[in-house]
């Protein structure tokens, strides 16, 4: 078992949306590790940054990542830190990884202010631009499809992605 794909890329770059519209087309189910984190923790990712620290974060993301790709068969979407792991870059090799990918002006649009996001909740543009410049090499490691999402509507990268992951 494993899921149909998983969807990763920085903050901003759709993964929650399209994934969600992709799984709806494929008629799949859905899963976004941030819920199954939420879930676990008993509380949002803010209040989990904040009471206990990233690095208790990641170790639940870990966790959560590696049961996903176990047992889950939908789509899955990834945080956008979930891949600076190197045993989850690792746990992604044989899957199917879909690396939404976005420019700076497009991500910054649509985080805004960085609410409900604990790393941009200072400074989100600048923060923004260091991280996708620091992970955007380890998202192309892990793909095995990339699709850019600068100034389309989630739904047409949605549907161009059910229609490659059908076939494939
Ligand atoms: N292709 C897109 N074009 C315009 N807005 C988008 C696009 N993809 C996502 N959004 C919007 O950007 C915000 C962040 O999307 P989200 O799916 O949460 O991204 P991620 O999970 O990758 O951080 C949401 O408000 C969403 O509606
Ligand atoms: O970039 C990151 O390190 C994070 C991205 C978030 O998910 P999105 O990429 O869906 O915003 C969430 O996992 C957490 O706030 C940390
Ligand atoms: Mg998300």
């Amino acid at each position: 078992m494993a899921p149909v794909a998983v969807v990763v890329g920085p903050p901003g770059a759709g993964k929650t949306t399209v994934g969600q519209a992709i799984a709806a087309l494929l008629g799949v189910e859905f899963v976004d590790t941030d819920h199954l984190i939420e879930q676990r923790a008993g509380k949002p990712i803010p209040e989990i940054f904040f009471d206990e620290g990233e690095e208790t974060f990641r170790q639940l993301e870990r966790e959560e990542i590696a049961g996903a790709l176990d047992s889950f068969e939908g789509v899955l979407a990834l945080g956008g830190g979930a891949i600076l792991d190197p045993g989850t870059r690792d746990a992604l090799r044989p899957h199917t990884v879909v690396f939404l990918s976005v420019e700076l002006p497009d991500a910054v649009k649509r985080v805004g202010l960085g609410a409900g996001r604990p790393l941009l909740s200072v400074n989100p543009r600048a923060t923004l631009k260091y991280l996708m410049e620091q992970r955007r090499p380890l998202y192309a490691s892990v793909a095995t499809h990339t699709v850019s999402t600068d100034s389309r509507p989630p739904s047409e990268i949605a549907a161009e992605l059910a229609g490659l992951l059908k076939v494939s």
